[in-house]
C-alpha cells in the first residue's frame, strides 16, 4: 500500500473516503461525539497543505441505522472548527451539484460532499442484496460521477473496511490510490497484536455484541496470540452458562430473547480446547434496593438480572491486566451506562490505564466508556473502528484492504 507522501497533488483533485460516521442524541440528531473527526483531521490538513483540490466523501447511518441517517452538514462544520481555512459543504453526494463544485476548486480547497448513503448503491441493504465485485462498480452512479473529475484517490476509512461499498473499493483499481495516514496507523496498532504481541498477551472480550467475541476468540486461540482472555458483559455469562452454571430465568429470557445462546456450543468447545487461557467471572452484580451486591457464581441460581462483573471478579482481572505486557479490550464488562453497574468496566478500564502493557481498545461502547473514565492519552492505542477492527483480528480479509492490496499505483 503507498502512503499519502508518495504522490505529488499539487493542483491535482484527491477523492478522500474518511469515515465520521458518528453517533447522534436519539432526540436533537446533533453528533455526541467527534473522535472520528478528530482523528481524521491530520489527513484533511496534510493534503490541503500538499496543494491538492479535496474531495471528501464520507457517509452516516445507513438503512439499516436508520436513526442516523443524517446529512453532513454538522460534520462540516465541526471539520472547520479544527482547520484554518474552512472547507465547503455540498448537499449532494456526487450529483449535478458536486459536480461543479469540484470543477470549481482551486489548489488548498476542499469540499464534504453529502452524504454517501442517500444513494442506493452505498447501503448496505443494496450491498448484501447485490454483492457487485470491484470491477462490476466502475458503472455505479458515484464511480461514474466521479473518476472523470479526479486525479487520485486516498482511503483514510478503516472503521468502514468491512463495506464492500462503491466508495471504498471501486476506485482503487481506477486511480492512483494511497492509504491515508490514520489507516496506516489503525493496521501498525492492529498488526502489533496480531503478528508479535509481547507475552503475556490479554484480550478482554465483554458488551453484548457477542458474535464479534466469539469470532476473534476462536482465531486468538488457535493461533496461540491470546494467553489469557478475560471475559465480562454477556460474552462471560455465555461462558458461565456453558460451565453449567444456571443464571436465573430473568438472565437466561433476556439472552435467549436476543439469540445470543447460539454461541453455548461454541463456549463450550473453547472451555475444553482451552480451559487455561479461558477466565470465567467468579461472581456477578445485580442490584436490590438501590444498591449493588455480588453473588459468588457457586451460589447461583438467583432470581436476580445479573449487569456487571462483581466484586471479586473485578479484583481478579485488575490483577491479570497489571502482569499484561499487552493488552486487548472490546466490550463493556457491564451495564456501564447504569450506575450501579459501571463499578466493572470503570475499575477495569482505570486498570487497563494505568497498566505497563501495550494497549488497544475499540469499539463504540468500549471507547465511550474510555472517555467516561480514564484519558484516552492513557491507553496506547484507540482505534476508531468496531466491526472492522474484530474483523481484522478475526484473520477475515477485509474488502478495503483487499482492494488496497492490488491498487493502482501512477
Ligand atoms: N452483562 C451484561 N448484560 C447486558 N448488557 C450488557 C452486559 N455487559 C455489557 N452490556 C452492554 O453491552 C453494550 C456494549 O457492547 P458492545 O456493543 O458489544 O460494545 P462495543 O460497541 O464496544 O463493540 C452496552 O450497551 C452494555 O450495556
Ligand atoms: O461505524 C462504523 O462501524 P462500527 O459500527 O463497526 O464502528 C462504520 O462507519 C461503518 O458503518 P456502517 O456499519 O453503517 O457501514
Amino acid at each position: 500500500m503507498k502512503g499519502i507522501d508518495e504522490y505529488n497533488y499539487k493542483n491535482k483533485t484527491v477523492l478522500l473516503r474518511i469515515d465520521i460516521n458518528l453517533p447522534l442524541d436519539p432526540l436533537t440528531k446533533k453528533i455526541v461525539s467527534e473522535s472520528r473527526i478528530k482523528k481524521s483531521i491530520p489527513t484533511i490538513k496534510a493534503l490541503l497543505e500538499k496543494g491538492a483540490k479535496l474531495v471528501m466523501i464520507a457517509h452516516q447511518g445507513d438503512t439499516l441505522d436508520y436513526d442516523n441517517l443524517i446529512p453532513l452538514k454538522e460534520h462540516a462544520e465541526k471539520i472547520n472548527a479544527c482547520l484554518e481555512k474552512p472547507i465547503t459543504y455540498i448537499d449532494d453526494p456526487c450529483g449535478p451539484a458536486a459536480q461543479a463544485a469540484i470543477a470549481e476548486l482551486r489548489a488548498g480547497e476542499g469540499i464534504l460532499l453529502g452524504n454517501l448513503r442517500y444513494l442506493t448503491e452505498e447501503v448496505s441493504t443494496f450491498e448484501n442484496a447485490i454483492k457487485l465485485k470491484p470491477e462490476e462498480m466502475e458503472h455505479t452512479y458515484l464511480v461514474r460521477s466521479l473518476l472523470p473529475l479526479c486525479d487520485y484517490y486516498v482511503n483514510d476509512a478503516f472503521a468502514a473496511a468491512h463495506r464492500n461499498a462503491p466508495s471504498m473499493v471501486a476506485f482503487q483499481r481506477l486511480l492512483p490510490t494511497a492509504a491515508g495516514p490514520l489507516m496506516e496507523k489503525e493496521i501498525t496498532a492492529l498488526d502489533r497484536i496480531m503478528e508479535h504481541p509481547k507475552a503475556p498477551c490479554v484480550f478482554l472480550l465483554g458488551g453484548a455484541k457477542i458474535s464479534d467475541a466469539f469470532g476473534m476468540m476462536r482465531q486468538v486461540l488457535q493461533t496461540k496470540r491470546a494467553d489469557l482472555i478475560l471475559t465480562s458483559g454477556i460474552t462471560g455469562e455465555i461462558m458461565l452458562m456453558a460451565k453449567g452454571y444456571s443464571l436465573g430465568e430473568k438472565k437466561e429470557t433476556f439472552i435467549k430473547d436476543r439469540g445470543l445462546d447460539v454461541f453455548l456450543d461454541a463456549a463450550k468447545e473453547y472451555l475444553e480446547q482451552y480451559p487455561e487461557k479461558i477466565r470465567v467471572p467468579v461472581d456477578l452484580a445485580y442490584e436490590k434496593n438501590g444498591k449493588r451486591h455480588s453473588l459468588p457464581v457457586e451460589k447461583l441460581p438467583q432470581p436476580e438480572m445479573f449487569m456487571d462483573l462483581g466484586d471479586e471478579s473485578i479484583k481478579l482481572y485488575e490483577k491479570e491486566i497489571a502482569r499484561a505486557n499487552t493488552i486487548f479490550v472490546n466490550g463493556p464488562a457491564g451495564v456501564y451506562e447504569k450506575l450501579p453497574f459501571e463499578e466493572g468496566t470503570r475499575r477495569i478500564w482505570k486498570a487497563i490505564a494505568s497498566a505497563k502493557g501495550y494497549s488497544v481498545i475499540g469499539g463504540g461502547d468500549t471507547v465511550s466508556a474510555a472517555q467516561k473514565y480514564i484519558a484516552l492519552q492513557d491507553v496506547d492505542y484507540v482505534c476508531t473502528a468496531g466491526g472492522a477492527m474484530v474483523r481484522y483480528l478475526s484473520g477475515r480479509e477485509l474488502p478495503l484492504i483487499k482492494a488496497m492490496k492490488s491498487a493502482r499505483a501512477e
